[in-house]
């Protein structure tokens, strides 16, 4: 069976402008076949769903860079093994999507596009299950992580320090799921806040969203000594070596990846110019100033500027970050790495390409947003 991505994606293309149909229809088939699968899912299923179609549609779009897919794969087959995914779910799950690819794609629906659907769900499976079963007896499918330090930067950042009990190998601005003792099943990404430590701590940046579940339970009701899980660390938007000089653009609690990334540039000893803009919306908001300002002190060649766009009296740079970046000179010749809100994200990303930076050079991850 060879892939056709071109039949996959067109396909794809009408299921998409009706995701949240499509992945409520998907999900109803799966639970109404095979019930007992439903326990493995969190109660309430909306960010799952969005979940589902975000990594289906990263899946057809990668169709074509074998490379970008297997390693994603990959991440996700290890990641699916703390929720008890078993080979057979594969197939009652590729049923249930052939199901609902066939239905919302019923006008180009024939048997050459289902043939293209059945190979390249097949070929997926078998990334995510071989993943899965490499990782097994070398890691756990998930890490305790015991809470030793919680710091409440803001009423709503919390700046939290866990210790795992066995070693987690990750790479700067990676990111790991978590999930609360009061919210069984349900998990949320963030961001690992260091690089890796030989204590084998790591760090949060934790923002209480309004109707978060697992960030409000973190900021507010998340104590010195309780026990979080952890999945295995997943993300793509990690350091390379290209020897260019580095421009960060961080937005809120979007920093935690990038200051990640930053003590990897430190303990490196490598000498490269490093600019980190941190936005916020108030100063107030620039929760990790006092870290970043002394980072900057010790290391002549990283400049940490802060810049705040909701304040008019503030003392400082004002304005959206992805516009304040460009008062500076030409980016060009750097990487870039940005992360933090979506369309913060996207107005970064816009302006640097605009301005003549090569899109390969400006690393980005997709995260999910609560609640
Ligand atoms: N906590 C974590 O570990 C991680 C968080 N993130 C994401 O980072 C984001 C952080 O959000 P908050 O702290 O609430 O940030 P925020 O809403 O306080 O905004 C931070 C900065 O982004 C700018 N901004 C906000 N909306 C914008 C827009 N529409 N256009 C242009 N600029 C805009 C603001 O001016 C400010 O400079 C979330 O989307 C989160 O999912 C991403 C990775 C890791």
């Amino acid at each position: 069976m060879s892939l056709n991505p071109r039949l996959v994606k067109e396909s794809f293309a009408l299921v998409e402008p009706v995701a949240s149909k499509a992945a409520a229809y998907f999900y109803g088939r799966l639970f109404a076949e095979n019930p007992h699968l439903r326990a493995m899912f969190p109660p309430a299923m909306d960010v799952q769903r969005d979940r589902l179609f975000g990594a289906l549609t990263r899946i057809v779009w990668s169709l074509d860079s074998p490379d970008g897919m297997a390693s994603f794969l990959g991440q996700l087959g290890r990641d699916h093994r703390k929720y008890g995914v078993l080979p057979e779910h594969y197939t009652a799950i590729g049923n249930a999507l052939l199901a609902t690819v066939r239905r919302f794609a019923a006008e180009v629906w024939d048997s050459e596009v289902e043939a293209a659907w059945v190979s390249a769900y097949t070929a997926a499976a078998n990334l995510m299950i071989e993943a899965a079963e490499a990782a097994s007896g070398v890691s756990p499918a998930w890490w305790p992580a015991e809470v030793i330090d919680h710091e409440r930067r803001t009423p709503d950042i919390a700046v939290i320090t866990l210790r795992l009990a066995q070693e987690m190998p990750y790479l700067p601005g990676q990111y790991v799921t978590v999930q609360t003792p009061r919210w069984p099943r349900v998990w949320r990404t963030f961001s690992i806040a260091n690089a890796p430590r030989p204590d084998h701590t790591v760090r949060l940046h934790v923002r209480a969203i309004s109707g978060g579940w697992v960030s409000t339970t973190l900021v507010q009701h998340t104590r010195i000594g309780d026990t979080l899980t952890l999945g295995p660390p997943i993300g793509t938007m990690v350091p390379t070596d290209s020897g260019r000089d580095l421009l960060c653009v961080a937005g809120g609690t979007g920093l935690a990846p990038i200051k990640a990334i930053v003590e990897h540039v430190i303990a490196s000893g490598r000498r490269r110019n490093v600019h980190l803009l941190h936005g916020a919306r108030t100063a107030r908001e620039l929760y990790d100033l006092t870290d970043l300002t002394r980072m900057e002190e010790g290391f002549p060649w990283l400049r940490v500027i802060p810049v705040v766009s909701d304040e008019p009296g503030y003392d400082g740079m004002r304005g959206r970050v992805a516009e304040a970046m460009e008062r500076f000179h030409s980016w060009a010749d750097h990487d870039a790495y940005v992360c933090g809100p979506p369309a913060m994200v996207c107005e970064t990303v816009q302006r640097l390409v605009r301005g003549g930076m090569p899109p390969a050079n400006i690393h980005r991850d997709v995260t999910h947003d609560e609640p």
